[in-house]
């Protein structure tokens, strides 16, 4: 029968028909998609498009964060609309009040179709992934493990972290000429934000500091972790922009066998590492139950969730064994990466500026001369919660002038009404004071741009400013968005970054340290660092591009009384 089917080429019929019809189906859905929708948003003024097949989205989503956006957001106020592929009619959205509205409502507005896609394949179907009331039971099973008292409990990771990635840049400045010298901070501070978060998240060593001069570690996983983000999901050629695009565009079933088959070496690498990441996950899932079992049961994130999981209660408010091994790889990635970068923007900032360097370094050395009054060897979270504002004020400056998480893009499940701070004059003058927007419409919600928002951060808000968060000028307690500073990095309303006490308390720990050690400077050699659009914002060095993500610093030794 095969035989039969079989055309001259030999490429059987079966093939060519399936095709044929995945084709059509493609076209018309794509056809009902770009001149069935965005109707509404129409005479919402935008910039022009040069490009029919790219719409905007090489401004958008390459080159520099805010290249363009930071323009636009100028001319045409807090909502625009901008061109997708193929010409779709697209929102970009900075207004306060309607990124509020649209954060706090995840099932109406829910994650791009093809970013879930991508989610399920790099991070599996754990907490990222999870919509609706599947994302509201995972997020209730996961929330005791992130309050404050628990995450506290992880500054002596944190302190651990800090002080290898001191002794690897130590063991390079201390045998060079003057105790300086330059070095890509980039790479250990990756490395030291893994085994931290291998640590706190399920106690274990990835050791990944350790082997860092090692061709390759004997930790599959930590190999596989090594260059990730930027071998992954670093800068891509236009067209893969434009496939990934075209992807949201068609059935979801088409984007996920695409991300589960496609013979593209990334998305096999992203495969591989997931799959590591699961087994691993598996073997510790296993182990916290025997501890469990044995009485002996530790405080790391999986140990409290697999404790929370042999609770008895409603079967429906546990995770499944699925579901744990995808929350144990969530948080490595998720925790890892949009760190290590936060970190790394901190400390071109710290790098770029001396004296906010110098103030900086009075406040910490002060500090840890009160830590060691008092007999300890480590600061503890009041002392670096409450008693190094100057500290504070740059963590929440740089997240919010170079957070790396810089936009989402959210899909409207029904036709919604969205209220505005600031109301919108339409091409047609119109005033609106809220905006219609149709099922479907393709929502760039511009987390870069609400950070720069002067009626939040101020009229300078364009200025890197730390002091704009010891004034009071900013109202953090205003509710209207993310949970630290007022700033949008970390998202709002229930999807909120989950590990955001996480991050800061780590920032703050390796930060103290690293000026307490070390001076930093910009080496000469290097005219601009750029803050390239990946999965995360990067620093790259002009004229180095190809190179990715790196900052490299002159590190000099501090001579110090330890
Ligand atoms: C500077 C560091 C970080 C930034 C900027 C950041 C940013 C974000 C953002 C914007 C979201 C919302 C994503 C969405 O709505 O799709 C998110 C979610 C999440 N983050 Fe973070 N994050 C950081 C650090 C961390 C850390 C350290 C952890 C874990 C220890 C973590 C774990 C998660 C998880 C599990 C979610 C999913 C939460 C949910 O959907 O309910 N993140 N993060």
């Amino acid at each position: 029968m095969s035989t039969l089917l079989q055309s001259h080429s030999g490429i059987s019929l079966t093939t060519w028909g399936a095709s044929i019809l995945v084709l059509c189906l493609s076209g018309l859905y794509l056809y009902r998609h770009i001149v069935g929708s965005g109707n509404t948003i129409s005479k919402i003024p935008g910039p022009p498009s040069k490009s029919f097949m790219y719409g905007h989205i090489r401004e958008l989503l390459k080159g520099e964060v805010g290249e363009h956006s930071f323009k636009w957001k100028k001319q045409f106020g807090g909502v625009l609309r901008y061109k997708g592929i193929l010409g779709e009619n697209c929102l970009l959205i900075t207004d306060p009040k309607a990124m509020n509205y649209i954060s706090n409502r995840p099932d109406e507005f829910t994650k791009h179709p093809v970013l879930k896609e991508i989610s399920r394949m790099v991070f599996g179907r754990g907490l990222v992934w999870a919509d609706g009331d599947d994302h509201r039971r995972q997020r209730r099973i996961n929330s005791p493990a992130f309050g404050a008292n628990q995450i506290r409990a992880f500054i002596p990771f944190f302190h651990e972290c800090a002080a290898g990635i001191i002794d690897k840049w130590s063991s390079v400045v201390d045998s060079s000429k003057g105790h300086s010298s330059v070095i890509d901070v980039t790479r250990l501070i990756s490395l030291g934000a893994l085994d931290a978060i291998g640590k706190a998240a399920f106690d274990y060593q990835f050791d990944a500091l350790q082997d860092s001069d090692k061709e390759e570690s004997n930790n599959e996983l930590a190999n596989c972790f090594r260059n990730y983000a930027h071998d992954t999901f670093g800068v891509t050629p236009d067209i893969a922009t434009f496939v990934q695009e075209l992807l949201g565009m068609l059935p979801v079933w088409v984007s996920g066998f695409f991300y589960d088959w496609a013979p593209v070496d990334k998305i096999k690498r992203v495969r591989y590492t997931t799959k590591v990441g699961h087994d691993v996950a598996k073997e510790m899932i296993a182990v916290k139950g025997e501890e469990l079992l044995s009485g002996k049961q530790k405080k790391d994130i999986l140990s409290l969730l697999v404790q929370a999981n042999a609770a008895p209660s409603d079967s429906k408010l546990k995770l499944g064994q699925e579901e744990l091994m995808a929350t144990l790889h969530t948080l490595i990635i998720a925790g890892h990466e949009t760190t290590a970068t936060w970190l790394n923007w901190v400390m071109y900032e710290l790098a770029s500026k001396p004296d906010m360097q110098a103030k900086l370094r009075k406040e910490v050395n002060e500090r840890m001369y009160a830590v060691r009054s008092r007999g300890d060897s480590m600061y503890s979270a009041s002392d670096l919660e409450q008693d190094m504002p100057y500290l504070q004020a740059i963590l929440k400056e740089t997240l919010r002038f170079h957070g790396p998480i810089y936009h989402h893009l959210k899909i409207p499940t029904v036709d919604s009404v969205v209220p505005l701070l600031r109301p919108i004059t339409t091409t047609d003058g119109q005033v609106l004071e809220s905006l219609s927007i149709e099922k479907g419409t393709h929502i760039y919600l511009d987390i870069a741009g609400y950070n720069r928002d002067p009626d939040i951060f101020g009229k300078d808000a364009d200025t890197f400013r730390p002091e704009r968060f010891l004034n009071g000028e900013v109202n953090e307690t205003s509710g209207l968005a993310g949970p630290y500073g007022s700033v949008m990095t970390f998202s709002a309303g229930p999807r909120t970054c989950i590990g955001w006490r996480f991050a800061v308390l780590e920032a703050a720990v390796f930060t103290a340290e690293f000026v307490r050690h070390f001076e930093f400077k910009i080496p000469s050699h290097i005219t601009r660092i750029k803050r390239e659009a990946s999965l995360a914002m990067i620093p790259v060095v002009e004229g180095e591009e190809e190179k990715g993500h790196q900052l490299p610093l002159v590190v000099t030794s501090i001579v110090s009384d330890d």
